[in-house]
Formats: C-alpha cells, structure tokens, sequence
C-alpha cells in the first residue's frame, strides 16, 4: 500500500486538491481518510463546552485511533471510520465501512505534527496558500457550509486559527517531499501527483 500524507493549513485547499488527484483513478483502488473524521469523540460534553474546544492543536485529534486505522488497513483489514459532524462539532453516531486499496490518501491541517503517523507516509505532500487567501476561503465556506457567521470564524481565526497555524502547522512544511502552491489552482502539481499514483497502480 502507497500512503501519501496531504497537510497544509486551513483552506489552502487539501480537501479540492485531494478531489482533483482521486478524480479520473479508480476508486477502488485510491482511498481517502480525512483526519476531521478523528477529531475526539466529545459527546461528554454539551455543545456550548464544544464549541470552546480548540479543534487547531494536535491534542484535538484521536491520533491513536488514526494510527491503529491506518495499520488496520495496511495489514489488508477494513475499518469503520468514524464520520463527523462540523455543524455540531462532535462524531456522529455513524461510521463509514473503509476498505484497504492499493493507495490511500491522509489529508489534514494536523497530520504531519505526529511523528509516529508521519513516519506511516510514503510522501508528504504540504500544499501552501496565504494566509489571507485561506481566511477568506474559510470565511466563505464555513458560512456557506458548515453553519457559521462572519464574527464567529473571525473570532475563532484570532483566537486559536492563526496562532496554532503558526506554532504547529507552518514548521511541518519541512518535513514534506513536495509542497505544492496553491494561491491559484494548480493542474500542474495535481497531474504530477497522480502519475505518481499512476505508476504505483500499473
Ligand atoms: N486554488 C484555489 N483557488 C480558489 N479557491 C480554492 C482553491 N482551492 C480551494 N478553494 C476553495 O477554498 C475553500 C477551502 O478549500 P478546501 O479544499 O476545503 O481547503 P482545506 O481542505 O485545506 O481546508 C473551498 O470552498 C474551495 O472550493
Ligand atoms: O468541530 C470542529 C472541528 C474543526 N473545526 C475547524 O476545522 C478546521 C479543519 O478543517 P479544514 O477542512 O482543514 O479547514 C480547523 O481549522 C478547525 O478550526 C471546526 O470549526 N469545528
């Protein structure tokens, strides 16, 4: 198994680079694992405690259930990814059945901060874009998606966003292989990627 990890901060757009790559691969054959899917089961707490959370620093993630999935599917076993819920920042009561392939994608703002799930990638990919670019992209979409206004995503990006960006995200930008630009987007490193995968599945 090919396992290619895609970091990057907020809305510099791992998910649609993510999209693009997989688009035009068979889908049996390239899989995806969204680190949002571990954020921590906080179903404990009331949502006026959740939303307080800071869901920017590593210690928000299950990377222990991340890990052992990961090692899971490798060994050629299924897994039941959990599924979450950003409107109501908690796991939902889902799961979604997850079949090993012959590639499987890790993207997420947190996943090259852990030593032990990095070292599980065979390429790290960090995708960059400014930091006005990415607020405006998050602005955009977590109002239009994920049930949020203006004062709420710009108090948050003051807050924890930008900080945690800082201090956790920035620096794994060194452990990557390929970091890809993607201020405008970028068909170029796209296709790359996915000769890449190409090779692996020929
Ligand atoms: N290169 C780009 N140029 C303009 N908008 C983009 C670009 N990449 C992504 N977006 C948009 O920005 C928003 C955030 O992108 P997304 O892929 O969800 O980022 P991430 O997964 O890194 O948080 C989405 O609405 C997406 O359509
Ligand atoms: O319950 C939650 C959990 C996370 N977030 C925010 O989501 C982003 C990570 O997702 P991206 O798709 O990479 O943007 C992170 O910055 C968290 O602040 C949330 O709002 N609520």
């Amino acid at each position: 198994m090919l396992i290619i990890g895609i970091g990057g901060g907020t809305g510099c757009g791992k998910t649609t680079v993510v999209r693009q790559i997989i688009n035009q691969l068979p889908p049996e054959e390239v899989g995806v694992i969204s680190q949002d899917s571990y954020y921590k089961d906080t179903s404990h707490m009331a949502y006026d405690e959740r939303v307080k959370i800071n869901f920017d620093h590593p210690r928000a993630i299950d990377f222990d259930l991340l890990i052992s999935h990961l090692k899971d599917l490798r060994g050629g076993n299924t897994i039941d990814q959990p599924v979450y819920s950003f409107v109501e920042h908690n796991r939902t009561k889902d799961t979604q059945l997850t079949h090993p392939r012959k590639v499987m994608i890790v993207e997420g703002i947190l996943i090259l901060t852990n030593p032990d799930l990095r070292d599980m990638f065979d390429i790290k990919i960090f995708v960059h874009a400014d930091s006005d670019e990415r607020l405006i992209r998050r602005v955009k979409r977590d109002i239009a998606e994920r049930g949020r206004d203006i004062d709420e995503v710009l108090d948050r990006y003051q807050s924890t966003l930008k900080p945690m960006h800082q201090q956790f995200i920035e620096p794994t930008k060194e452990f990557a292989d390929i970091i890809i630009p993607n201020n405008k987007y970028n068909t170029v490193a796209v296709d790359i990627v996915r000769t890449i995968i190409n090779e692996r599945l020929s």
